[in-house]
């Protein structure tokens, strides 16, 4: 077994992915310091997962696994069986689930495309949309026209439509929808396989939390066995609410990726910093996920803006941080791992240096 060559300064994590879900290269990323890795339950299989927490559990039980249940999150449905490709300026039709089958039949002899959504017709009644993004905000259609489910959009850039993609309605009121039947699923299974940690995407508010933890408690009762819960923060409500959600857990993950889709992009390091204000001196952990290392997995090297961020971040207080794409879906992985400790370590010695004389000076 390789072993972790320092402990860093930085609660550091890794989601697995395609790239990194095999026993060498889960060795890989914690030989270059990962204490705890993320798997995306809406990507990994169970089978997968099963073996992936044997391998860890039996072999590093310090190493912390963290399960990210999809929750409310808005994506292609299941119910798209093959995918298919649109080209930019192509008009398409996106539709919810549950009228997916009977416009099918309607348009047999039409060459649109449609996008069924796993989303209910209710959800959408009477909201107002302009766009319709694909995958974290980074591919647009927009709305040419509507007739209540039936959304006609056209595409800016040409994209790949699979089941699953994750999709972003920006007007979505999240409070009507129920907690999905596969996150209690995907819990379930987390609890039995003794994965230590449930991540709980799009987290609002503290009530949000309290309705998990009714269905995470029966669950725990039943099956005698517990996890310890997480809330994953994207969304404007997250942020605005973020004191509120802390009263019902102790570990708070930024999910930059969606929340830069659902806030828009340029206010990202707005709502960022309000997080940091918010939760400075609270005792609470917050981990910042996504988009840190990014550069590490296209050219090598962390770019000047990532190490300035994460130096920012630090000073403001983040504890913290999670790879997503740079550990999941790249060979880059363990260089990204390594560059982000020797940064964390070297940082946060500087700072806590600073930290001791300010104190020294005050005193
Ligand atoms: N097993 C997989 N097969 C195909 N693509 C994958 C797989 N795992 C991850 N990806 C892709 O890599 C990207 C990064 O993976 P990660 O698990 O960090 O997801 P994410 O950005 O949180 O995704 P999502 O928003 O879809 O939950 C995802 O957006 C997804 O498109
Ligand atoms: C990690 C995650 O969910 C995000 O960045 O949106």
């Amino acid at each position: 077994m390789i072993n972790v060559l320092w402990r860093k300064a930085m609660y550091i994590v890794a989601t697995l992915g395609p790239k990194t879900i095999s026993d060498n290269a889960i060795q890989k990323l914690i030989g270059a310091g990962i204490e705890a890795f993320r798997i995306n339950m809406s990507h990994i299989s169970k089978d997968n997962i099963k073996r992936i927490v044997g391998f860890i559990k039996s072999n590093y039980p310090d190493v912390k696994i963290i399960g990210d249940i999809t929750g409310k999150k808005v994506r292609v449905s299941e119910k798209l069986k093959d995918g298919f490709k649109i080209t930019k300026g192509e008009e398409v039709i996106f539709t919810v689930e549950d009228q997916y089958d009977k416009l099918k039949k309607q348009l047999v002899d039409s060459k649109l495309k449609i996008i069924p959504l796993n989303i209910k017709q209710a959800i959408i009644e009477g909201l107002e949309i302009n766009d319709i993004y694909i995958k974290d905000g980074r591919y647009r259609l927009a709305v040419m026209g509507r007739k209540g489910s039936v959304i006609q959009c056209r595409a800016d850039s040409t994209i790949y439509i699979t089941k699953g993609k994750s999709c972003t309605i920006k007007s979505i009121d999240r409070s009507n929808m129920d907690i999905p039947d596969r996150d209690i699923e995907d819990i379930e299974f987390l609890m039995k396989n003794d994965v230590d940690i449930v991540l709980l995407s799009f987290i609002s508010s503290a009530e949000d939390i309290r309705k998990y933890k009714e269905k995470i408690n029966a669950i725990s009762s039943r099956i005698n066995k517990s996890i310890e819960i997480w809330a994953k923060v994207e969304t404007k409500d997250g942020v605005k609410n973020i004191l509120d959600i802390c009263s019902e857990t102790d570990t708070i993950v930024f999910g930059r990726g969606d929340m830069s889709a659902e806030g828009g992009i340029l206010n990202l390091p707005l709502y960022q910093w309000e997080i940091c204000r918010s939760l400075h001196k609270s005792g609470k952990m917050f981990i910042v996920a996504t988009n840190i290392m990014d550069n590490v997995s296209l050219k090598g090297r962390p770019s000047t803006s990532e190490l300035n961020d994460i130096f920012t971040m630090m000073k403001n207080g983040v504890n913290g941080f999670m790879l997503t794409s740079e550990t999941s879906v790249s060979t880059n992985g363990p260089l990204a791992v390594r560059y982000l400790c020797k940064a964390c370590n070297r940082y946060s010695n500087i700072l806590n240096k600073r930290k001791i004389k300010n104190d020294v000076r005050r005193k």
